[in-house]
Parts: C-alpha cells; structure tokens; sequence
C-alpha cells in the first residue's frame, strides 16, 4: 500500500475540521476526493502532506509519514497545495527545474522537457512566471510538482488540489489524461480533490466523498455519481447519463438548488473539538 490513512482527524482554531478518516490508496490508483466547498478536502490533503498536525495514522510505503527523511519524501511524496503564488521574476523552465532533484543533470535536462511539453507551456519556456495566465501558472505548478517524482524508484505518491481549477477544458483534459498516464504507466499513486464531477466520473478509479469533515460515501462512478447521492451530498438535482464511453455523466437540472443547499452540513460530522 503506497498510502494508509487511519482515523485521522484534523482540528483548526476550536473547531474539528477533519473527523475519523480512513482511506488507502495502492501504487497506479487514481483516487478522487469530492465534496462540497469547505467538507475538509484540502485540510485532509494538508495532513496527509505533513503540513498540519493531525491525530491518527498516515504511513507512506508501509511507514509513519514523521519517520521518512526529508530527502526521501522530497523524491517520492509530491503535492500541489490549491493555491501558489509566485511573483519572483524566474522564468517557465527555471520554475520547472526548482522541482527536480539535486542530483539531475545541471545542462539540458530531459525530463523538464517532456514535461513542459506534456503541459503546453514550452513555448514558454523563456517568459518570466509573473507574465503568465492563471490557467499556464497552474500547468507550470504541476509540472515543478511532477519534475520532482518523475524518476524516482519505488513508491511515489502524488496529492493535488484541484489541479484543473483554472484551465480550460482542453488543458483539463490533456492534464487529467497525463496524470491517469502516469499512474497507470508508472504506478505512481494519485489522490487528487476536483469538483468537477464528470472529469471524476472519467478519471478516477475509485471516488472518496467529504461532507462536513467525515468521509460520507466511496465506490466507484457508477456507485457514487447517482442523483440521490448528489442531491444528499451537495443538495443539488441532477440526472445522470451512461455514456456509451462506459462512464456515467452528470446532468444538473436548471433551478435544481433547493433551499437545503444553503443549510449547514451535518451536525454530527463536525463538532466543536
Ligand atoms: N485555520 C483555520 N481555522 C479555522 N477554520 C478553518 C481554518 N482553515 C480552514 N478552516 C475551515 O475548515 C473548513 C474546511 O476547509 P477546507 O479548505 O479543508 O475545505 P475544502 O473541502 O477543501 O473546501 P473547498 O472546496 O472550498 O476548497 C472550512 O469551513 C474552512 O472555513
């Protein structure tokens, strides 16, 4: 198992964020988190990556995550948090190159090639960061965030946080189809949090649903992306469509927000720590 999560809960300021977690994820699994705004999808993430304290269990590769060396998760653990400024005058291939391991070659470097070319930002290359789009910002992230586990041995595990957010839908596609490539070719394993329903329902191997801080529902698309579902989870009606591609795809129906979409989550999940 390249990631192990047991009963972790997460608290913020004096509220508990996170409640009782449990999830796993194997080498070459694509893992997508949902849930409604603020359920804890990005807090999980933050605990998973060591970035905030939590209670519970996160081993890595068989192992407590405080026990790996920094160098090791440096080479094998890769995250890219939802949100990253970057304002210093640096430019696309010099960003990308942050990313790669001390030990990479100092001239021409192939792996930041390819990257920069799977991504579509190597006519780039020379721009300075600053100058960029929202959507070209994001695909330089995730190619620093993938130069750093590109060639590594053994385990690797990727988090993203909403790593499409700001892309259009070509650039979302050609980015989810990247990361289901290298999961499936390299058998890094992925746990990326999205909103967007029907990329999940076209990615992902196995979807995690978050409401209120608790893990609310897991199974595939089939098994999660059912109208009921989506109606108690996010509180919105849809229909959901088999598409002859062998996936199923979700339909909202206009002025299909009931009050209850503004009601607060469930009470029981989230409670005062
Ligand atoms: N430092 C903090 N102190 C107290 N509460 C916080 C803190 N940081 C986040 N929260 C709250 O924790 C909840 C979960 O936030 P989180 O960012 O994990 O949600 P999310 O599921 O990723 O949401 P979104 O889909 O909007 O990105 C939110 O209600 C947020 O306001």
């Amino acid at each position: 198992m390249v990631l192990s999560v047991n009963s972790v809960s997460v608290s913020l300021g004096r509220s508990r964020i996170v409640n009782d977690i449990d999830c796993y994820l194997r080498a070459g699994e694509l893992l997508m988190l949902l849930g409604p705004n603020g359920a804890g999808k990005s807090t999980l993430l933050k605990a998973i990556s060591g970035d905030l304290p939590y209670v519970g269990s996160v081993r890595l590769a068989g192992r407590e995550l405080g026990q790996w060396r920094p160098e090791w998760l440096a080479r094998q653990r890769a995250v890219m948090p939802q949100r990253v400024e970057v304002n210093f005058p640096l430019t696309v291939e010099e960003v990308v190159r942050l990313g790669r391991p001390k030990t990479a070659s100092v001239g021409s470097d192939p792996v930041v090639d390819q990257l920069m070319s799977e991504l579509d930002i190597g006519h780039l290359r020379h721009r300075l960061v600053p100058a960029l789009s929202g959507g070209e910002q994001q695909r330089l992230q995730l190619a620093r965030v993938l130069a750093q586990i590109m060639d590594s041995p053994g385990d690797r595990l990727l988090l993203l946080d909403e790593c499409t957010s700001a892309l259009d839908p070509a650039h979302q596609q050609m980015v989810l189809e990247l990361v289901h490539r290298l999961a499936k070719n390299q058998g890094i394993a992925v746990l990326a949090v999205v909103h967007d329903l029907n990329l999940a329902a076209q990615f992902a191997d196995r979807l995690l649903v978050m409401k209120a801080g608790c893990l609310v529902h897991e199974g595939s698309a089939r098994e999660v992306l059912t109208p009921d579902l989506l109606e108690a989870v996010y509180g919105f009606t849809a229909r959901v469509i088999e598409l002859d591609e062998g996936y199923p795809m979700v339909v909202p129906r206009r002025g299909g927000l009931p009050n209850a979409y503004l009601a607060p989550g469930n009470p029981s999940c989230r409670q005062a720590s």
